[in-house]
């Protein structure tokens, strides 16, 4: 979360003339809800369920960047399909700059607690293998605007 997928998704896509679609809006757009009301209503499975019919349509676009949840890694079904029909890339975060950059930001209900440092510091470490087991591109993202980066990965990308 806050590692910048929907930020530098779009300008990376802008920058490939490709098409861009974020699976946390597409899945708000179907359930005509947002995501903080899934996980009230829901709970983390239900909206796991969504996420996952979501990701296998959505793997399926040509000529797509596509931003998914930070959370996407953690069914395996999801990294199957990402590992097999995308080029991945991970948007690597230290746990202070995702802290930086999603204080104050509502809707992220996996957050929305008493201490979202120790969760964020949590999920970081349960799903960085992950992210490493399927990316085939890994970008440090601390110390550089998202178009920055954006740029490096035009330039860096196959
Ligand atoms: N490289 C960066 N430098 C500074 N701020 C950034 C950077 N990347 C993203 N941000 C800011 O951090 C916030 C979160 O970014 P964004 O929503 O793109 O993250 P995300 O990875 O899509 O998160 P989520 O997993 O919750 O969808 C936004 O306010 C964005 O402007
Ligand atoms: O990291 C996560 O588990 C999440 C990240 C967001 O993108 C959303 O998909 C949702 O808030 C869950
Ligand atoms: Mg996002």
């Amino acid at each position: 979360m806050g590692a910048g997928k929907t930020t530098i998704g779009k300008l990376l896509a802008r920058g490939l003339k490709l098409g861009f679609a974020d699976s946390d809006s597409e899945i708000e757009t179907r359930t005509g809800a947002d995501i903080a009301w899934i996980f009230d209503v829901e709970g983390e499975e239900g909206f796991r369920d969504r996420e996952q019919s979501v990701i296998d349509e959505m793997t399926l676009l040509d000529h797509t960047v596509l931003a998914t949840g930070g959370g996407v890694v953690m069914r395996e079904a999801n990294r199957r399909v990402l590992s097999s029909r995308g080029f991945v890339i991970y948007l690597h975060a230290t746990l202070d700059e995702q802290i930086r950059r999603t204080r104050g930001d509502r809707n992220r209900p996996l957050l929305n607690n008493d201490d979202p440092e120790a969760v964020l510091r949590e999920l970081f470490a349960v799903r960085d293998p992950y992210y490493r087991e399927i990316a085939d591109h890994v970008i440090d993202t601390d110390s550089s605007s998202p178009k920055v980066i954006a740029q490096r990965l035009l330039t860096q990308l196959p």
